[in-house]
């Protein structure tokens, strides 16, 4: 097993030293496992320039998974576009062709009263986003500003072809066969073509998976059903902007963001895990952050690269039991709990192993 690890930037690399705690017990115990890590997005180009520098992209490619942290911060958002720290993440995703994103927004009983809904209405939750990564208006050419002041224009293009369509559509139906046999596929083909070629596809394939019940739901209904009641939902399956809106929604079902982990995976099932979140500027420095996101996120790592089911639930069990303790950080906090520090909820997990 060899692991490539991009900390990145802001809480990117608080949250990341938690998680490589996690795998040095379980290191300790004589699990094999290589690292190596790497610079990566405004870490990467503040030393070299570029946010995705070759010997990354190289490191990438060379490992079987990749524990990705965050990155982005205020201080790179006027720079030229190929040179801004998103370009690191989207580089990875699309040279690397993790076309399928996992995010799973799953309320762990100690945690239903963290969120900002009802208790009756999250309890239970157990939803599993699958997001398309590497097409979409993320990637569309033509896109641009073009002309002049006051007269300039402003274009990205959401673009989909059937093979794209297809291979995450089958990865939502086979993700609904494994759980609770029930797919909603989310577009918008009442304004898109896009959408409804993809709605068409999902449609044509839907009689190669007859145990599954198949349902569409149009993007703006979607993120009003998901505050609503979002238990009527077993698998998601989107495309790459509504999953990214989608699933930063869903997390707030969960209590918080810094709950929330994900697996973006390639065809052959290696994979980069990462917090849905991003780098935190307003908290980066403070040691405060939740670092169960990127605990989680390793634990997707053993479950789909690495075939270890048992360390991947042993994680979670962890991470379970450090929450009974009732150790909560300030994302989860209630009114009378006092916070406690990345690092404290780190040591419980490790406890928990
Ligand atoms: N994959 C990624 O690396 C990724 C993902 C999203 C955003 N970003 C980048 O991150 C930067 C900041 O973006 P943003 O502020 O819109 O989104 P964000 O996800 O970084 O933060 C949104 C809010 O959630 C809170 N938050 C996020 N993670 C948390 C955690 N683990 N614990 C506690 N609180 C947490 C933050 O403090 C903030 O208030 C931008 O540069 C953006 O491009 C990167
Ligand atoms: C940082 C950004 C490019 C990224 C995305 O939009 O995909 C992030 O929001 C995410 O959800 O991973
Ligand atoms: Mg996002």
């Amino acid at each position: 097993m060899k692991i490539a690890l991009l900390a990145g930037d802001g809480i990117g690399n608080e949250i990341m030293r938690e998680a490589l705690r996690v795998l040095d017990v379980l290191r300790s115990e004589g699990l094999k496992i290589e690292t190596q890590e790497a610079l990566v997005g405004g870490a990467a180009y503040d030393a070299h320039g570029d946010p995705l520098p070759d010997a990354t992209l190289k490191l990438v490619q060379q490992s079987d998974a990749i524990l990705f942290g965050a990155i982005g911060g205020p201080q790179y958002d006027k720079l030229p576009r190929d040179k801004r720290p998103e370009k690191a993440i989207l580089g990875l995703r699309k040279e690397c062709d993790f076309f399928a994103n996992l995010r799973p927004a799953n309320v762990f009983p100690e945690l239903a009263d963290a969120s900002t809904l009802k208790p009756e209405v999250v309890s239970g939750l157990d939803i599993m986003i699958v997001r398309e990564l590497v097409g979409d208006i993320y990637f569309g050419q033509p896109r641009g500003i073009t002309g002049a002041a006051p007269n300039r224009e402003g274009f990205n293009t959401m673009r989909y072809t059937e093979a794209q369509i297809r291979r995450i559509l089958h990865v939502g139906f086979k993700t609904a066969m494994a759980r609770g046999k029930r797919l909603c596929s989310i577009d918008k083909m009442n304004v898109l073509e896009t959408t409804q070629l993809w709605r068409d596809i999902a449609e044509e394939i839907a009689p190669e998976y007859p145990e599954v019940q198949l349902s569409h739901m149009l993007v703006d209904n979607c993120a009003m059903q998901l505050v609503r009641n979002p238990r009527q939902f077993d698998v998601i399956v989107t495309g790459n902007m509504f999953g990214d809106i989608l699933s930063d929604e869903a997390s707030m079902l969960t209590g918080s963001i810094g709950m929330l982990p994900s697996a973006s995976l390639d065809a052959n099932g290696k994979g980069l895990y990462e917090p849905i979140h991003g780098s935190a500027p307003d908290i980066a420095g403070k040691g405060v952050a939740n670092p169960l996101a990127m605990i989680l996120s390793m634990a997707m790592m053993f479950r789909y690269t690495f075939n270890r089911t048992d360390l991947a639930a042993r994680i979670e069990s962890a991470v379970r039991a450090a929450l009974a303790t009732g150790l909560r950080t300030a994302d989860i906090a209630t009114k009378t709990t006092k916070p406690c520090t990345t690092a404290e909820m780190g040591t419980a997990v490790v406890k928990a192993l």
